[in-house]
């Protein structure tokens, strides 16, 4: 039988107050180059989700958000070459510091309706209508 391990990522949506969300381009070099994704990273063993996607952020953007302010709000589930990803995406309004692409080739923030003309991983298409609802 053929083993599929799971790859554990954990995303975030930072809301603005006006009602963006920030996405960030992953470099050309990388897997899935160029596309535009939420920020966040792999859980690492002994890791929980949410100290996870803190530590993501601070190393990602430089900015600092409290595990408190990470609210789940929805999950992907999609073939990721020889893995399977299951992407939590959470919603944060609240953070300290000023978003800086310190990974990422540009940040843009941009309204969830807007995001279908973006090039983002298939993974995440499907998470796109949840944001419209929610913000
Ligand atoms: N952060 C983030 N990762 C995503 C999104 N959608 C999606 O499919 N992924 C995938 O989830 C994994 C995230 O892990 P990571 O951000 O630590 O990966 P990485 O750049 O080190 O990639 P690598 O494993 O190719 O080196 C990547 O394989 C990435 O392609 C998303 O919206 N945000």
């Amino acid at each position: 039988m053929m083993q599929i391990s799971p790859l554990l990522v954990v995303a975030a949506a930072l809301v603005d107050a006006d009602g963006r969300v920030l996405l960030q381009q992953r470099p050309p070099h990388t897997s899935l180059p160029n596309l535009w994704e939420f920020p966040g990273g792999k859980v690492e063993p002994q890791e929980t989700p949410e100290a996870a996607l803190v530590r993501e952020l601070e190393e990602e953007l430089g900015i600092n958000a409290h595990a408190s302010c990470l609210a789940p709000a929805t999950f992907a589930s999609a073939p990721l070459g020889e893995r399977h990803l299951l992407l939590l995406l959470y919603v944060c309004r609240k953070w300290q510091g000023v978003p800086e692409a310190r990974h990422a080739t540009a940040l843009q923030w941009v309204r969830p309706a807007q995001m279908y003309a973006l090039d983002m991983p298939p993974a995440d298409l499907p998470l796109i209508g949840l944001l419209e609802s929610l913000i």
